[in-house]
């Protein structure tokens, strides 16, 4: 029966240091806060943004959250990241994804200022990832993966780890952070002909695609190390891309959706609201 990794020390730790770092903030008058962009109510977005709104509060990180409705157009989105950027009293820009299908990700990513990027999707900040730079802002999900990996003390060197998802924002960027921690990665998408010939190799298999219980216990061996980043929903509860309890029975050890990396992204998007405020506060 494999151990449960918790999600939730992993979040108190950071959000303790954050927690230190807003306060200093503000005895030099540096009122860190968090714009949210969200076009349409698409529902792990939804999730994701009341989850934020409560972590930020905890650590005393303002929000001011933005909707727009899914007809908006993509010039309308980005004339708000443009006001956003300009706007001295916010120091961090979250643009939730999905976004609409007829939006180009990489003219909204572009937009954004790369200092007040705290997902990390500008083309600078993940350029920065394979030039294995350190201290810069990065999507928030695979620095919560790597942050959970190095808490559990799950080492990487020369480990197989398959990363099922290829998306900008979880999958591209985690597969070169395990990459940069000298694992051998395999990146596994849609297009992939037979998920299983990897998965079942793999020493540590995390998926990120949001299809609900995609991953079964046939497709792992023995012992491996299974990290669910999937949020989707199932009869009105959230679920993640694990079928959780057959997995469980043959790996070593599993996250658990809710309570997994959910917990720990909200973390680490305020330990980088906090850095960013830092650096444009001390400018
Ligand atoms: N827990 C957390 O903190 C977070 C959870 N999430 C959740 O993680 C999931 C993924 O998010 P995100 O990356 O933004 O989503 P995207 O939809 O942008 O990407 C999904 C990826 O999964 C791949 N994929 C989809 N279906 C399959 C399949 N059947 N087999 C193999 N690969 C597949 C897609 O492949 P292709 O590229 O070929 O289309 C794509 O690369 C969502 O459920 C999201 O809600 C996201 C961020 C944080
Ligand atoms: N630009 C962008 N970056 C993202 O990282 C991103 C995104 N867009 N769009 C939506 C998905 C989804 N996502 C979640 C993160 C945390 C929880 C979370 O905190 N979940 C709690 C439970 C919350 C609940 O029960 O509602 C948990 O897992 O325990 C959920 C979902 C981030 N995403």
């Amino acid at each position: 029966m494999a151990i449960e990794l918790s999600g939730k020390p992993v979040a108190e730790k950071l959000l303790e240091q954050t927690l230190k770092t807003v306060e200093d903030l503000k005895k030099t008058d540096c009122f860190p806060t968090l714009a949210i962009i969200r076009v349409g109510n698409e529902q792990s977005s939804i999730s994701y943004e009341n989850a934020a709104i409560k972590t930020m509060q905890r650590v005393g990180i303002a929000v001011e959250s933005m909707v727009f409705d899914e007809a908006a157009s993509l010039e309308t989105v980005i004339q708000s990241i443009r006001d956003l950027n300009q706007n001295k009293n916010v120091h961090g820009i979250l643009v939730m994804q999905p976004l609409p299908e007829t939006f180009s990700r990489y003219k909204v990513a572009r937009c954004v200022d790369p200092t007040k990027d705290i997902d990390g999707i500008t083309p600078l900040n993940l350029g920065l990832i394979v030039a294995e730079a350190t201290h810069t802002l990065v999507p928030s999900t695979p620095k919560a993966v790597m942050a959970l990996l190095e808490y559990y003390d799950i080492s990487l060197e020369g480990k197989e780890v398959c990363v099922i998802g290829s998306s900008s924002v979880v999958g591209k960027p985690l597969t070169l952070m395990l990459l940069n921690a000298e694992a051998t990665v395999s990146n596994l998408h849609v297009k992939t002909k037979d998920i299983k010939l990897y998965t079942q190799k793999a020493d540590i298999v995390i998926s990120a695609t949001g299809v609900v219980e995609l991953l079964k216990a046939e497709d792992i061996k023995d012992d491996a190390v299974v990290i669910d980043v999937g949020f989707g929903y199932k009869d009105g509860k959230p679920v993640g891309d694990v079928r959780y309890k057959e997995v469980s029975d043959k790996a070593s050890a599993v996250t658990p959706v809710p309570g997994g990396i959910g917990v720990i992204t909200t973390a680490v998007l305020a330990f980088q609201v906090a850095q960013a405020s830092w650096k444009q506060c001390s400018d």
